[in-house]
């Protein structure tokens, strides 16, 4: 393959996420306790570990009492307990208080960027190798088909294909055992999960996702109250499309506040970054906001499919862990501890097949007898009432929640893929967006700014075009350049060129690696791989 050099690995693991970490972490307690060793490496894209994990959060801290029980005894980024947890209902001037439909009751408010990298110390000290900067861009394949791990691109190759002077080949990691954890929406995760069919051996529906755009501000000392949790609903999101917000104080008067909008949205004029900057200017939230500084800005998706869309996660050589497979339960806009705790029981399967000769037909059996199943299962419903609109969504839920309990005997299905969603322009009229003030609401490159997004100019497209004549030829005159409007980093922005054409220019340095368009074009036609490792944002308190 290439002169590539090679390393060997028992264990290779993809993506130091919570769910690759949870399951570096496992193995190397498991072989401590058995008195033997497994050699296991994570390799991550971002620069470091946790600069491109963004979550909420609101950490349920299930699976971590089970991997670490003593973790409370010990100096870690889980310091702030949910104190108070509100609901409101927003209409264009006002908030409604509604009785709050979480329960975050023992969770703690913490930034999942700086809780992955304590974890990489505690995998650190018992043994494993963590390589940020690494990202993989290709799974290896033996001559029986069987995955024997992955390689990353070859560094320093200029956009025309030549070399630079900082050329690098790339480098294969083979591994006895592939683990794949790289979180939503994962690019050799969604390869593997193709060619082996593993949606059509799971519980075979499509995955379906939202889009989270979010900022860290840090607020006037009268307002902060740690461990307060927020959520709301309705304005500035019209009642067709799900979605909701959310505002997490965590200590040093730090503020959490994001928008998740459900990428099934039909409009494609759509903006979910100026929804977000929309959504800042409600008088209830200005309030909050007003007289502090935007510390970060970023993006991510994140699965909403639930228990219909958990595809079968063992394939030969490997499996598929956390937000990859898509284990995040939607009432609870919760995927940390399930991320954490497939990858805990992925690590136990692989110990027992590689010390003990048994196969990682385990992990799917245990995934099965395990919490996530009853949590996801219960869960089911829930996402697919918003089918039906808003308000029979929300009264099906409650319904769901409170008679039913997770009980009811029907599963409902969901609707079509979110590609297909998006309906053609001729449908809609265009949004006008307020202008940013710069004081609350930002225009995109100052929050670009804020995301530290860097990568390499002079490499080969990361995102690729499946046909290039796809934008011109029917996103544009068709859906109104979709692509434009949702993408939280005006990556993609159609340009008239010297003959008066609009033709599609792609911004792919500033790419956050969210994955949107990877999810939501109309036809499919955006590929998002990874680009050369260290490239991306650089979040540290997201
Ligand atoms: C806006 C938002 C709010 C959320 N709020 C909450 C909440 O309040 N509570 C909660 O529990 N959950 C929440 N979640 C969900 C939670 O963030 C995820 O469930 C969790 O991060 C999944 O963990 P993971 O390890 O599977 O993936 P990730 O956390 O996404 O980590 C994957 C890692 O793999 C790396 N990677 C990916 N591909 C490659 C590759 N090819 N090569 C090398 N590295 C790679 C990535 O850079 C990343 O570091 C939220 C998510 C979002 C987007
Ligand atoms: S280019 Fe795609 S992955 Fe990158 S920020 Fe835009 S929508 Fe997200």
């Amino acid at each position: 393959s290439g002169g590539r050099e090679a390393m060997s690995y028992d264990v290779v693991v993809v993506g130091a996420g919570p769910a690759g970490l949870a399951a570096a972490i496992r193995l190397k307690q498991l072989c401590r306790d058995a008195d033997t060793d497994l050699s296991v490496c994570v390799l991550e894209k971002g620069s470091e570990v946790g600069a491109h994990v963004l979550s909420g959060n609101v950490f349920e801290p299930r699976a971590l009492d089970e991997l670490i029980p003593k973790w409370r005894q010990e100096d870690t980024p889980i310091r702030v307990p949910v104190s108070s947890d509100k609901f409101w209902l927003l209409t264009k001037n006002k908030a409604w208080t509604l009785p709050s439909p979480f329960d975050n009751k023992g969770n703690y408010v913490i930034s999942l960027s700086q809780m992955v990298r304590w974890m990489a110390s505690k995998a650190e000290e018992l043994g494993v190798e963590v390589y940020p900067g690494f990202a993989a861009s290709e799974i290896l394949y033996d001559e029986n088909q069987i995955v024997t791990g992955v390689a990353t691109n070859d560094v320093g190759i200029a956009k025309d294909g030549s070399k630079r002077e900082t050329f690098q080949p790339g480098v294969e990691l083979r591994g006895r055992m592939t683990l794949l954890a790289e979180g939503c929406r994962g690019s050799l995760s969604e390869k593997i999960i193709r060619n082996h069919k593993l949606r059509e051996s799971g519980q075979g529906q499509h995955q379906t996702y939202a889009l989270g755009i979010k900022e860290v501000w840090e607020i006037e000392e009268g307002k902060h109250k740690p461990g307060s949790v927020i959520h709301t609903v309705g304005w500035p999101l019209d009642s067709k499309t799900y979605g909701g917000s959310f505002m997490y104080h965590l200590d040093d008067r730090q503020l959490a506040i994001g928008l998740v909008v459900a990428l099934n949205y039909q409009n494609p004029f759509m903006s979910p970054y100026d929804e977000f900057q929309k959504f800042k200017q409600h008088p209830a939230v200005r309030t909050i906001l007003d007289g502090g500084t935007v510390l970060q800005y970023g993006a991510r998706t994140l699965n909403e499919g639930g228990f219909q869309s958990i595809p079968n996660p063992v394939f030969p050589g490997g499996a598929i862990i956390g937000c990859s497979a898509g284990f995040l339960n939607v009432p609870k806009i919760k995927g940390t501890h399930t991320a954490m705790k497939s990858g805990m029981l992925a690590a136990e399967a692989t110990f027992k097949t590689l010390v003990e000769g048994s196969s990682m037909e385990l992990y799917w059996e245990n995934l099965k007898k395990s919490w996530i199943w009853e949590e996801l299962y219960r869960a089911r419903n829930y996402r697919p009432a918003f089918e039906y609109g808003f308000i029979p969504g929300i009264a099906l839920s409650a319904l769901e929640r409170y008679v039913f309990k997770g009980k009811s005997p029907f599963t409902l299905k969901h609707g079509i893929p979110d590609h297909e969603a998006t309906d053609m322009a001729s449908l809609h009229s265009p949004i006008q967006y307020p202008k940013p003030d710069g004081q609350i609401s930002f225009d995109v490159p100052t929050s670009l700014y804020r995301s530290s997004t860097n990568h390499e100019h002079d490499q080969p497209p990361h995102l690729r075009l499946r046909d290039p004549t796809v934008p011109e030829r029917v996103n544009l005159p068709l859906y109104a350049g979709p692509e434009s409007h949702y993408c939280p980093a005006r990556v993609y922005e159609y340009v008239t060129d010297e003959k008066g054409d609009q033709k599609l220019h792609i911004n792919a340095q500033n790419c956050l690696h969210c994955k949107a368009c990877d999810i939501k074009d109309p036809k499919q036609n955006i590929e998002w791989t990874v680009p050369e490792g260290g490239g991306g944002p650089g979040y540290t308190v997201m």
